[in-house]
């Protein structure tokens, strides 16, 4: 990783939750009371930039339920788990990215590995996205790779390189603003999964990180990690890799959940910036 890669400061540590396809209205409401209840309360730490992508039938209301929390937008940010690449019109069932901008997203993720392989997303429509969202003003999450059997043939750093350099494009001479690229292992996500080991995840964040430093030396990015994350595991994440943030499912869904794992992110931080090594979530440059 060379020094130019990203401008990411000491205080930038993403910690954030796809709800994926759960919740009602009333279910996301009572979260995002939580969640401000909290902010309110002085309980999230300051170190954090947190996002949440609830369904998007529910990104208007907990938009709603946030307002006056008091964490400012660079703090808290919400996002929609997917959108169109192309403007309002005849695409029965889909939603733009202006739409989704409207309902308070101002972020959105874009090929998550369910999206890959339940739905066929292929590497140029996400391509198309991530484009399209830029010109939204939108910040493309892009979730990139490698199956159990890519990675059992040995395969992992071509198919991650591969994902994250189509990726980006189509952007052309679209520069993005800032950029979050989550490295999430299929084999890692969900209940089937099991977290990455500390190795799998660097090495993976590194070949992202190679392809960004080639492809986009300039632009603000952010490399992060999700697949089963947890309470177990999230402190010894943040701290001891490379890593720019942890991208979470099943353990942040609920408030408790996103509020403890940032405890443990922020205390692991703290811990670990008294100490020779010097973590991700402290170090001013890469
Ligand atoms: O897919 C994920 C985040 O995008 C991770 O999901 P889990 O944390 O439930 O494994």
């Amino acid at each position: 990783m060379t020094s130019t890669t990203t401008t990411t400061t000491a205080s930038t540590f993403w910690l954030g939750t796809s709800w994926k396809m759960t919740k009602t209205l009333a279910e996301a409401g009572d979260y995002a009371d939580e969640l401000r209840t909290a902010a309110l309360a002085g309980q999230v730490p300051p170190e954090l930039r947190l996002f949440v992508l609830p369904p998007v039938t529910a990104l208007a209301t907990v938009r709603d339920r946030l307002d006056g929390a008091q964490l400012d937008r660079a703090r808290l940010l919400l996002g929609a788990q997917n959108a169109y690449p192309g403007p309002e019109g005849p695409v029965t069932g889909e939603v733009s990215m202006g739409m989704v901008r409207d309902a308070g997203a101002r972020m959105v993720e874009l090929g998550h590995a369910e999206r890959r392989t339940l739905l066929g997303e292929t590497d140029e429509l996400i391509a198309a996205k991530v484009a399209a969202a830029v010109s939204a003003g939108l910040i493309p999450l892009v979730c990139v790779g490698e199956t159990a059997a890519e990675r059992d043939r040995g395969d992992t750093a071509s198919v991650v390189a591969g994902q994250v350099r189509a990726a980006l494009g189509g952007l052309g001479r679209l520069a993005p603003a800032e950029l979050l690229i989550a490295y999430e292992p299929h084999w890692a996500i969900g209940a089937q999964g099991r977290a990455a080991a500390p190795d799998d995840v660097a090495d993976g964040l590194a070949v992202v990180r190679q392809v960004l430093a080639e492809e986009l030396p300039d632009s603000t990015t952010g490399v992060l990690y999700g697949g089963s994350v947890d309470a177990g595991n999230a402190a010894d994440l943040a701290s001891g890799l490379d890593v720019d943030g942890l991208f979470v499912g099943r353990a942040a869904w609920t408030a408790a959940g996103l509020l403890d794992l940032a405890h443990r992110c922020a205390d692991a931080a703290r811990a670990h910036s008294t100490t020779d090594q010097v973590p991700a979530i402290v170090r001013k440059d890469r």
